[in-house]
């Protein structure tokens, strides 16, 4: 093995990680800010140990003098989300980004592994500041769900404690595993955009509540007093039955008496 200072050749992956975990969670914390829901539940990220390191230039065959281009993710972050449809937003954000290069990408949740593995996984280039200049160092981003994450978690340490032996009907049923967080991803998926549809049924039935409202307010305005109480009496019934189609009907009839209440306002004198 070659006698290199190993504190000196992680720092800058060290330096690569904090800086990424920093910026995603505040990323986390800024959508939250602005748009009420952020794609991003939460960051972890880790340096490779130096034996993992070995042992998987050993198994790619990588020289140890190329291990900074050979083993791609010696600097490594994973981002976890809620819902399947975040991952393609967050990937989208990482692509858009400018204070890292995109090198490749690999979609393992679309083309999950045999093991049952899925993920979204990004080769980054990312540049840092070191005591001794600019220096850019390749990092692994991993986007996944919590159902996937729970599973490759699991998964990991049973393999670690196997090795590449594992047993086949333990194979099988990691497999089955991964079907059923994959299904639970789905459920939650359509769970959520029924939860959606419903928060747009509310915000149009309050909105059409407004509109009406003001609409027999302006009908008071154009001294049209006998129509606006006549379709306020009309409101209160279908408020009272949360009918939100009559109302919007309603919203269109007194749309038509307003505009025709526009055409002739009324006279000085006049009153209904
Ligand atoms: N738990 C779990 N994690 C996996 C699995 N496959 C890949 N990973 C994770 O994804 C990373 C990248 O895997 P790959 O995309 O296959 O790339 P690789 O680094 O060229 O090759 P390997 O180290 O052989 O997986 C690994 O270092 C693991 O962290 C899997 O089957 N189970
Ligand atoms: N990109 C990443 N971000 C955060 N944690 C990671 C990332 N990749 C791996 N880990 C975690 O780091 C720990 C050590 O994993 P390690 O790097 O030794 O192996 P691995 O990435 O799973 O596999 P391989 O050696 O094949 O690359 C594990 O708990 C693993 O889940």
């Amino acid at each position: 093995m070659d006698g290199r200072d190993w504190n000196l050749f992680l720092q800058p992956y060290e330096q690569a990680v904090e800086e990424m975990k920093v910026k995603f969670k505040t990323l986390r914390s800024e959508l939250k800010a602005r748009e009420s829901y952020a794609p991003i539940e939460f960051v972890t990220g880790r340096v490779k140990k130096i034996s993992s390191i070995l042992d998987k230039a050993r198994r790619l065959n990588v020289p140890m003098e190329q291990l900074e281009t050979g083993i791609e993710d010696i600097a490594g972050i994973r981002i976890m989300c809620q819902f399947v449809d975040d991952i393609t937003r967050v990937a989208a954000i990482v692509r858009s980004r400018q204070d890292l290069k995109l090198v490749y990408e690999k979609d393992y949740v679309t083309n999950y592994k045999d093991s049952g593995y899925r993920s979204y996984h990004m080769i980054v280039e990312y540049p840092v500041q070191t005591a001794l200049g600019f220096k850019k160092v390749l990092a692994e981003i991993q986007i996944r769900t919590l159902a996937m994450n729970f599973w490759a978690t699991i998964e990991h340490s049973l393999n670690y404690k196997f090795k590449e032996s594992l047993p086949d009907d333990v194979k099988l049923r990691l497999r089955k595993a991964a079907e059923a967080a994959f299904n639970l991803d789905n459920e939650m998926s359509s769970i959520r955009s029924e939860i959606l549809d419903a928060q747009i049924g509310f915000e149009e039935g309050s909105n059409i509540v407004n509109k009406v409202l003001s609409d027999i307010q302006d009908l008071y305005f154009y001294r049209k007093v006998r129509e606006a109480v006549q379709f306020q009496l009309k409101f209160n019934e279908l408020w009272e039955q949360g009918d939100t189609f009559g109302l919007k009907q309603l919203s269109g009839e007194i749309q038509s008496s307003l505009h025709k209440a526009r055409k002739s306002p009324p006279q000085a004198d006049e009153l209904e």
